[in-house]
């Protein structure tokens, strides 16, 4: 299995000092990574559920090419007032800041069951604000897939404490 960390670079200090960012852009201008990602993705969520959600804007990426691989639709959680229909939201604390997640009140029937993808989990903050909305919604959170997983900073723990099994490709030591 192709070791995906290798397509993924590193810029020390940004956004601010003292975070590793892992910039998922040049895994994404690598056709053959790419398609290796979501093949390997593809091969560790399952196919227990029917909507594929990702969280504005990298998770977009992976949950829609993801989805599209699997034939399952995709449900769009954006951040604060980008949707035009009636809206849930949930806010969240950042690595690096802060931030609302929404999506349209009527997207899930109740009990529809959803895959939750983002590129990244860090302090896990966003995801378990993905999860929330998710679940406020009516739906239910089968899993979380993740590219990259930072363990030191503790969200995909974290996650898992409120119920949601987790996955990832790719982990990164320290913050
Ligand atoms: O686990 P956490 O500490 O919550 O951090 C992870 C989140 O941070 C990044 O998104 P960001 O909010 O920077 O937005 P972007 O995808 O629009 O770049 C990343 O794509 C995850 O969504
Ligand atoms: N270290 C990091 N690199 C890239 N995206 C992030 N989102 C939160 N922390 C991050």
């Amino acid at each position: 299995m192709r070791d995906l960390s290798a397509a993924i670079r590193t810029i020390p200090d940004f956004p601010a000092p003292g975070i590793q960012f892992r910039d998922i852009t040049t895994l994404l201008l690598d056709g053959a990574a790419f398609g290796a990602c979501i093949e390997q993705l593809a091969a560790v969520v399952g196919e227990d559920f029917n909507l594929v959600a990702g969280i504005e804007a990298r998770g977009f990426v992976f949950a829609a090419a993801l989805a599209h691989s699997l034939g399952k639709g995709v449900l769009l959680l954006r951040k604060r007032n980008k949707l035009p229909g009636a809206t849930l939201g949930v806010n969240y604390a950042l690595e690096y800041g802060q931030d609302r997640i929404e999506m349209h009140a009527d997207a899930v029937a109740p009990g529809t069951r959803v895959l939750l993808v983002d590129d990244l989990i860090a302090t896990g903050g966003t995801a378990k604000a993905g999860a929330a909305l998710i679940r406020q919604a009516g739906g239910v959170v089968v899993r979380a897939a993740f590219v990259i997983d930072l363990p030191d900073l503790g969200g995909a723990d974290a996650l898992r404490a409120d119920g949601v099994e987790v996955v990832a490709l790719v982990a990164f030591a320290g913050h």
